[in-house]
């Protein structure tokens, strides 16, 4: 796995919180703490868009979770509207079109495109019901494949799937993992789910972690601690 330079960047705080008022007030909280946050589709449509490049010019990372998959010229012009926002990762749909598009959206930007393969929501069932014949960890693996092949930069998947991940899509792409409890928490919709300590040993690279922080009495000893144990 690429080399990181603190460890903190290895938590990815998701900030799936209702307002920027709300999200600026648990960055503070957070404090040094974290160094990495995500803006998925609830801040992102309220606002969190200019939110994230906020972040980004003072110097913290952020990923601008939008999940895109669209016919390939919209993928690939999003992404070029995307890209002047300082964000370190964009999420797309590990489609083969898709990410083609996306990395062509993001060509010369410095913007890393991540390709999501199946959301850690889904079980068997889960995925049965969408129309897909192959078992989870197949799907997983081919996505995987198809994402190293178009050339992107990093995979999301449930570290369940990092081992075989990692075999499919080499040593220098990245591996984010959300699905992600310290042990005893809330798994919420989660079905796919390791302890951070688990995602670590599997050789991932980030572990994106919501409402175990952001519904912490104290998330920044969360954050703390879920660092720890990835160290
Ligand atoms: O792309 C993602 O970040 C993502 C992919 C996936 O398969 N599963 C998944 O949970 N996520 C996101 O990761 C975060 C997980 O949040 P918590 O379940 O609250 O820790 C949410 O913002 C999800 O949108």
């Amino acid at each position: 796995m690429p080399a990181l330079q603190d460890p903190r960047d290895r938590l990815i705080v998701a900030l799936d919180l209702a307002d920027v008022a709300a999200a600026e007030a648990l960055v503070e909280r957070i404090g040094d703490a974290a160094t990495f946050y995500k803006i998925g589709y609830r801040l992102g449509y309220a606002g969190g868009l200019e939110f994230a490049a906020r972040l980004a010019r003072r110097g913290l990372k952020t990923f601008l979770d939008l999940k895109l998959h669209d016919i390939g010229n919209t993928v690939e012009e999003g992404v070029r509207s995307l890209a002047g926002h300082g964000a370190t990762y964009l999420t797309v749909h590990a489609y083969p079109q898709t990410m083609r598009a996306a990395l062509r959206g993001a060509a010369g930007s410095g913007l890393k495109i991540l390709a999501v393969t199946v959301l850690t929501s889904y079980d068997e069932s889960d995925a049965r019901e969408a129309g897909y014949a192959l078992p989870v960890p197949e799907l997983v693996a081919l996505r995987a494949r198809q994402a190293a092949e178009a050339g992107i930069d990093g995979i999301v998947c449930s570290a369940v799937e990092a081992i075989s991940v990692r075999r499919e899509i080499g040593p220098d792409r990245l591996i984010v993992t959300p699905g992600i409890r310290p042990a005893g928490a809330d798994l919420g919709d989660q079905k796919r789910v390791m302890t951070p300590g688990e995602a670590r040993a599997a050789g991932i690279d980030h572990v994106v972690v919501g409402r175990p922080i952001t519904g912490a009495a104290d998330p920044r000893a969360v954050a703390q601690a879920i660092v720890a144990e990835m160290a």
